[in-house]
This record gives structure tokens, C-alpha cells and sequence, in this order.
């Protein structure tokens, strides 16, 4: 037996063992201990055996970031992702009827807004993939390096597809249209554990926390904790090292689907329906994917001149200070820039003089005033 299917065993008894556990507080933190032994066999697994070898830690495919944001095209085989990168970005990737058609990653480019997108498309990804399974966890590799997933379904498929593929990628630590929990972890040489709660914990206790880490073999660490975690959020912390992408569920070849089960498809969250090669509802998919991207565009005002209009530089909304815009512009104008005059809905009159620390906001005009 093969070291990986070894690990997988173990994860199916613990999973058994949960199983044939009751649900109650009693249980509540061996439920949680387990979870964590779960946790860290499927790190295992992701990061393959010790000293590499097969195909090293996690590898994604070899393709260069470019633009200003990245969408990865993930879905099982032959539900249309090659379609959808061509009727998108104009780029080939090949079309057949038969499964794995795709093998490799191809990216193509999207303009929008005045930006540039680049969309992946990757090879269809199986039951298991996580697991080194086909070219699975090469594909979830290079999903995690994405800024949006589009998950592909077909739409005349049942939708625990859409369950399936989510539990491949969180396998791989991935949290899709989540956020961090609040919690701040700071590891220490010694002083035990401490744990600050402010508000009320309803999901676990303190006291799991404290079994969780000692699974962990944390042994002096201050949490600070200020929102209500599940034990699954708990052990995310600890692990580290997962990515919270926001994703869009598309449902592709709604052609063939009739009005009513259109309908039904409604109730999904987050969801896009489309006919890719009919180019159905095309428009609508890439407005949803720009404001799941989050970005701002912030238009350069050189001195005495009109903005570029054209060529904003665009910057994600969790990154928009005057300082990231500069960045963008030149890696050292920051060592020259003395401060900024903004126009638009982040200036508080009309212009601003403002800092490098200046929050912007879509579409301002920045001109950079430099140190003499
Ligand atoms: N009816 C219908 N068929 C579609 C649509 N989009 C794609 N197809 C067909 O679905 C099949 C698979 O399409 P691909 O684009 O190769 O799918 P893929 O997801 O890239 O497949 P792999 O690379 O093999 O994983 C082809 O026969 C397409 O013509 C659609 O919107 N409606
Ligand atoms: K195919
Ligand atoms: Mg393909």
C-alpha cells in the first residue's frame, strides 16, 4: 500500500469513528480532536511524501501571473471550460466532446474596465484529486493562486457536483466565498496558553481550543479571539496556510436546460448561468467576475495635464493607498514622493493634498508631487 493510501485509510476510520459518535456537548471536544488528527493527515497528503520526489509540494502548472488579477477555471472534465476561455478572452484551447481534452493550463487575457484579467484554463479535475489523483493537485495548486475561482458545472448535471469539486479544494486548503476567522495567534517560547474571548462562544469551547492545540503540540501561544469559531475555523488558524478566494459558480449549457429547471438553479448562491457556446449571458458573467475581483482603478494626472483615462492602475480594494498606487507605478518613486493631490470620492475637497497613507477609491485621479 502506497504511503498516500495508507493516510487515506487512517482518515476514513476517524471519519468512521465520527460517524458512529453522538452530536452533544459531552462529545463536542473529542469531535474537535478528531477533526484535527483529520486535518493534519490531509496535510500529509497535500504536501506529498518527505523529500519530494513526486512532482514536489503542491506544484502548480508553470505560467506566469500577468495582468491584475488571475480567474481560474475549475470544474469536473468536459463541462466546458475550454469553451468558455475561447468565447472570453479569444484565446484557443481545444474543444471535444471526450473528457480530459485539456491537460495543461493555457491562459488568455480579458480586458475590462481598464483592466487586464488573465483566465486560466485548467484541466478537468476528478473525485480524489487532492489526493495526488490524476493532474488534481496540480490544478488545485494553481486554483489557489487565483484571485476568483469561476467554477464550472454542467448545468444538467446534479449539483452535488458543486459539493464534490468545494470539498476537493478545501482538501487542499482553500476557503471559498469565506473570510478569515477573527483571530490573532501569536506563537511564544513560553507562558503557556492563553486564550482572550470577547463574545460569547456557542459553537466550542474553551476547553477544546486547549485540546486542539495540545494536538497540535502548541504549547505557549496568546489567541485573541474575537469572533465565534467552529471548530474547523479553529484548526484553520492553527494550520495556517489557507488561501479565502471568492468564487462564482457557473452554471454552463443552460441551453439545454428547460425554463423551470432554469428556475430551480435560481436558489444557488452566488451563482451565473451561461451557455458558453451559445454565448449566452457572456456580459454578465464578466460583470460579476470584475466586482468579484474587488479591484479599484485609480487614473495618473501628470502636472498640467488631463488624466490618462485609458490606462488606469488597478489596484485590489484591501491594497488602495497612495503608497500601493506609487508601487505600481515604480518600484522607488516612494523614496521620491512627497505627497499627492487626489481628485474624487476619496478626496475630501476638490483636490486633496494627501499622504502615502491615503485610502483611494475607484476611479479617483492621483497626480504625485516629488521631493525636489
Ligand atoms: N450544449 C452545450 N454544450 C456545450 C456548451 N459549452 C461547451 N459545450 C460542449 O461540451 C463539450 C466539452 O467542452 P470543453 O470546452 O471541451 O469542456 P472542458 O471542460 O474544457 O473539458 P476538459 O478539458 O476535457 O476537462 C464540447 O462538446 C462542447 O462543445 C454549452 O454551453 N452548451
Ligand atoms: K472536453
Ligand atoms: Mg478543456
Amino acid at each position: 500500500m502506497s504511503s498516500a493510501e495508507q493516510i487515506n485509510l487512517k482518515i476514513k476510520e476517524i471519519e468512521d469513528e465520527m460517524a458512529r459518535t453522538q452530536k452533544n456537548k459531552a462529545t463536542n471536544q473529542h469531535m474537535g480532536l478528531l477533526k484535527a488528527k483529520i486535518a493534519k493527515l490531509k496535510r500529509q497528503l497535500v504536501d506529498g511524501p518527505a523529500g519530494g520526489g513526486g512532482g514536489g509540494k503542491g506544484d502548480g502548472f508553470d505560467v506566469n501571473k500577468s495582468g491584475d488579477a488571475r480567474i481560474g477555471l475549475v470544474g469536473f472534465p468536459s463541462v466546458g471550460k475550454s469553451t468558455l476561455l475561447q468565447v472570453m478572452t479569444g484565446t484557443f484551447s481545444e474543444v471535444a466532446a471526450y473528457e480530459f481534452t485539456t491537460l495543461t493550463c493555457i491562459p488568455g487575457i480579458i480586458r475590462h474596465q481598464g483592466a487586464k484579467l488573465q483566465m486560466l484554463d485548467l484541466p478537468g479535475i476528478i473525485e480524489g484529486a487532492k489526493d495526488g489523483k490524476g493532474r488534481g493537485r496540480q490544478v488545485i495548486a494553481t486554483a489557489r493562486t487565483c484571485n476568483v475561482i469561476v467554477m464550472v458545472l454542467d448545468a444538467a448535471k446534479p449539483l452535488t457536483h458543486k459539493a464534490l469539486i468545494e470539498h476537493e479544494l478545501e482538501g487542499f486548503g482553500m476557503r471559498l466565498n469565506k473570510s478569515p476567522p477573527d483571530i490573532t495567534y501569536k506563537k511564544k517560547d513560553k507562558g503557556g496558553v492563553n486564550i482572550v474571548v470577547n463574545r460569547p462562544l456557542t459553537k466550542m469551547t474553551e476547553e477544546t481550543m486547549r485540546a486542539i492545540c495540545k494536538e497540535y503540540r502548541v504549547i505557549s501561544a496568546d489567541f485573541i479571539i474575537r469572533c465565534d469559531p467552529t471548530t474547523d475555523e479553529f484548526i484553520d488558524v492553527l494550520e495556517g496556510n489557507r488561501v479565502y478566494i471568492p468564487c462564482i459558480y457557473v452554471m454552463n449549457k443552460i441551453d439545454a436546460l428547460s425554463l423551470e429547471e432554469l428556475e430551480l438553479l435560481d436558489k444557488v448562491e452566488h451563482y451565473c448561468p451561461i451557455s458558453g457556446n451559445l454565448k449566452w449571458n457572456l456580459e454578465g458573467l464578466l460583470e460579476k467576475v470584475w466586482q468579484y475581483c474587488d479591484m479599484v482603478r485609480v487614473y495618473t494626472k501628470p502636472k498640467g495635464q488631463d488624466p490618462d483615462w485609458n490606462d488606469p492602475v488597478v489596484l485590489p480594494r484591501s491594497k488602495r493607498t497612495v503608497e500601493a498606487f506609487c508601487n505600481r507605478i515604480h518600484r522607488n518613486m516612494i523614496k521620491s514622493f512627497k505627497h499627492a493631490i487626489v481628485w474624487g470620492v476619496s478626496a475630501k475637497h476638490r483636490p486633496q493634498t494627501v499622504g502615502k497613507d491615503h485610502i483611494l477609491d475607484d476611479e479617483d485621479v492621483v497626480q504625485i508631487v516629488k521631493k525636489v
